[in-house]
Order: C-alpha cells, then structure tokens, then sequence
C-alpha cells in the first residue's frame, strides 16, 4: 500500500496502517522535494498500486479519488478506536485513535473520522467528509459530501448539514446547514457561502 500525501496528515495515516499490520511500500508526492519521508520512499504511483490519500483537505482528496480510480485501500481503523462491527465503512476512509462511532452508521468513501471524535448512533456521512477532532455527531446527523466539521464542534440530533460546508472549530449546530455554507459560534450561524467544491 502507498500513502498519497508526504505531510501531517500522511504520517499519521502511515502510523494507522503501521498499526494494523499494512505494510506501506512509500509516499506518493508530486510536491516534495526529497527522496523519501519518515524513512520511506517517494514513488511513483503505478496502475496496481493499493492507495489511501493521507492528506486533510476535502476537494484535494476528491480530485485525486476522481483521477485514479479502482484503486483506493479498504478504510484502516485503528487498533484504539471503537467501531461497531454493524457500521458501513467505504473505502479510503481513516478513523483515528480514540474515535467512537456507534452503532448503524454508515460512513461514505475517502471520509476521516479524526481523534477522538464521536460519531453517534444512526449518523450518516457521506464521501470527502472530515470529521475533526473531538468533533461530536449526535444522534441520527446526516454530513453530506466535502462537508469539514471542525475541532470540538457539536452537532445535536437529528440534524442534516448540506455538501462542502465547514462548521467552525467549536461551532454548536442546532439547525440544519445548507449546501456550502460556513457557520460559527454558538449557536451556529452561517458567516458565508464557498463558492465551489
Ligand atoms: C488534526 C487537525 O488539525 S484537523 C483540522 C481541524 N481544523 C479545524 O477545526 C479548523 C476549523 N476552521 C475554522 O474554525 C475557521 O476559523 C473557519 C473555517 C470557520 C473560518 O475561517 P475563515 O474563512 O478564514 O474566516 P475568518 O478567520 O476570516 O473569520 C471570519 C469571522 O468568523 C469568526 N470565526 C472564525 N472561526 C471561528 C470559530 N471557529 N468560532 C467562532 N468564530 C469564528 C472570526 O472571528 C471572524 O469574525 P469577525 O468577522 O467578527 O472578525
């Protein structure tokens, strides 16, 4: 397995697959200039390659999901993170240590589930999402597409937030979200709209 993204987020998903036993062959990464990252090559990506995109931002890992497809690695989960063994996992997704995600969920493709965040029971998270640390899904919230929710937000039950939103470190959503926006603060309210995915 190959890991796009020689960065931050890279090494903390090499750590995951290193935990569960994956061995990773190197880094894939057009933008670093040296030979290799934490003692592993910088490779060249191959049509066989297994690969999971270790890099934070939403849109960057849809472009790249969008341009190699076929062969993105199932999701790694680490040994520290509890996980229901009923929840719907896609692939290319990264939960990290210390994450919860209750029971009957399901979670989209190429999503991070970042430490310690809670992911309630019945939530729905669709592809591209992040989910940062210590982020809290209450029950039964659906994520759509691209959506980042930031550090320490919280999210009560049963609300919808739409595709690319960003909910802001520590924001507190009461109501549902649309498509685009960016809300902060408690309660949450929307301070503007991105203009693309
Ligand atoms: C392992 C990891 O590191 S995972 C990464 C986790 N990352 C995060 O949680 C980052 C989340 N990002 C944020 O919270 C950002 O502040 C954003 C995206 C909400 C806003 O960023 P920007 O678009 O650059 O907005 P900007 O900084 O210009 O702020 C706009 C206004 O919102 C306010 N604001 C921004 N973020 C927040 C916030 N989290 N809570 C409350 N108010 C906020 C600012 O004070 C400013 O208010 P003002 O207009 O009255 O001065």
């Amino acid at each position: 397995m190959k890991i796009f993204g020689a960065s931050g987020h890279g090494k903390v998903v090499n750590a995951i697959a290193t935990d569960n036993g994956i061995v990773v062959e190197g880094f894939i990464d057009d933008n670093y200039q040296k030979d290799t990252y934490l003692g592993l090559p910088i490779c060249k990506i191959q049509d066989f390659d297994e690969i999971i995109i270790g890099i934070g931002d939403n849109s960057i890992r849809k472009k790249l999901a969008d341009k190699y497809k076929n062969q993105w690695h199932k999701a790694i989960i680490h040994s520290r993170a509890i996980v229901s063994l009923q929840d719907e996992i896609g692939f290319g997704t990264v939960i990290m240590p210390n994450a919860v995600v209750n029971e009957s969920i399901s979670i989209g493709n190429h999503c991070i589930i970042n430490t310690s965040a809670v992911v309630e029971h019945d939530c729905i998270i669709k592809d591209f999402v992040h989910i940062s640390p210590n982020a809290t899904l209450s029950g039964g919230v659906s994520v759509d597409v691209g959506t980042h929710i930031g550090a320490g937000a919280v999210v009560i039950p049963g609300i919808k937030i739409g595709r690319w939103c960003t909910i802001g470190a520590g924001a507190v959503i009461i109501k549902d979200v649309p498509d685009y926006a960016v809300v902060v603060g408690n309660p949450g309210r929307i301070i503007k709209f991105k203009e693309i995915d």
